[in-house]
């Protein structure tokens, strides 16, 4: 069975984007694992955040794994722009593309291919492209915005996948992002989850070394 030591991922929507390379650098040096990028078009989810030019402007500041969160509503026509500069490109099941075609080609590139669900969206849509992906990503808020609370009902997506997991049916991380605090992490990662996104938690925190541990449970 694979490694599942907690991974902390640090989601630079929630940086100070005026000092955005001080940011990244920060929260590498606090020990965060992998660098969240939430990627939003305004049509795919209700906000835009930022795009390829600014992915790759935070890459030049930490040499941690880069996980992009594509919310957009066709990630197979700006695929390209993202797989040279990340480690792992997650894309939504209920966005508008062949989701076994691109998460294919996400794995030819040589990253690896993360597939996303909302929280409105039962887990049986994910179920066809088990062995496809390498992260199960579960959104444990609707997504679009930072800062908003963990919606518990997800959880059961959570331990399902665990359950298809434990059965052997593929081997794949469990990626919870959304509301994430030490007290949320702590039920996720009881139900299974092994890759923490937090935006809000650890940008925010006066101490984000301590909070990055603390998440670690
Ligand atoms: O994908 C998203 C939101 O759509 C997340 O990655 C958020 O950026 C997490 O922020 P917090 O809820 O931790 O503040
Ligand atoms: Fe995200």
């Amino acid at each position: 069975m694979a490694d599942r030591t907690p991974i902390i991922a640090p989601s630079i929507l929630a940086s100070d984007f005026s000092r955005l390379g001080e940011e990244v650098a920060r929260i590498s040096e606090a020990g965060g694992d992998w660098i969240h990028c939430d990627v939003m078009d305004g049509h795919f989810v209700d906000n835009i955040s930022f795009g390829s030019a600014f992915v790759e402007a935070a890459t030049r500041h930490t040499d941690k794994h880069i996980d992009v969160h594509l919310m957009i509503s066709r990630p197979d026509h700006y695929l390209d722009r993202y797989t040279p500069l990340a480690d792992s490109v997650s894309v939504h099941v209920e966005a508008d593309h062949d989701v076994a075609q691109t998460l294919s080609r996400i794995r030819a590139a040589g990253c690896l291919a993360g597939l996303a669900i909302s929280p409105p969206t039962p887990l049986e849509k994910v179920e066809p492209f088990i062995g496809q992906f390498d992260i199960l990503l579960v959104m444990t808020v609707n997504p679009g915005f930072g800062g908003q609370p963990f919606i518990p009902e997800t959880i059961e997506k959570v331990q399902a996948a665990a359950e298809w997991r434990a059965k052997g049916l593929a081997d794949f991380h469990i990626e919870v992002d959304g509301g994430i605090n030490t007290a949320t992490a702590k039920i996720a990662r009881e139900a299974g989850a092994d890759i923490f996104v937090a935006g809000t938690a650890v940008f925010k925190a006066s101490d984000a070394a301590a909070e990055i541990e603390a998440l670690r449970g």
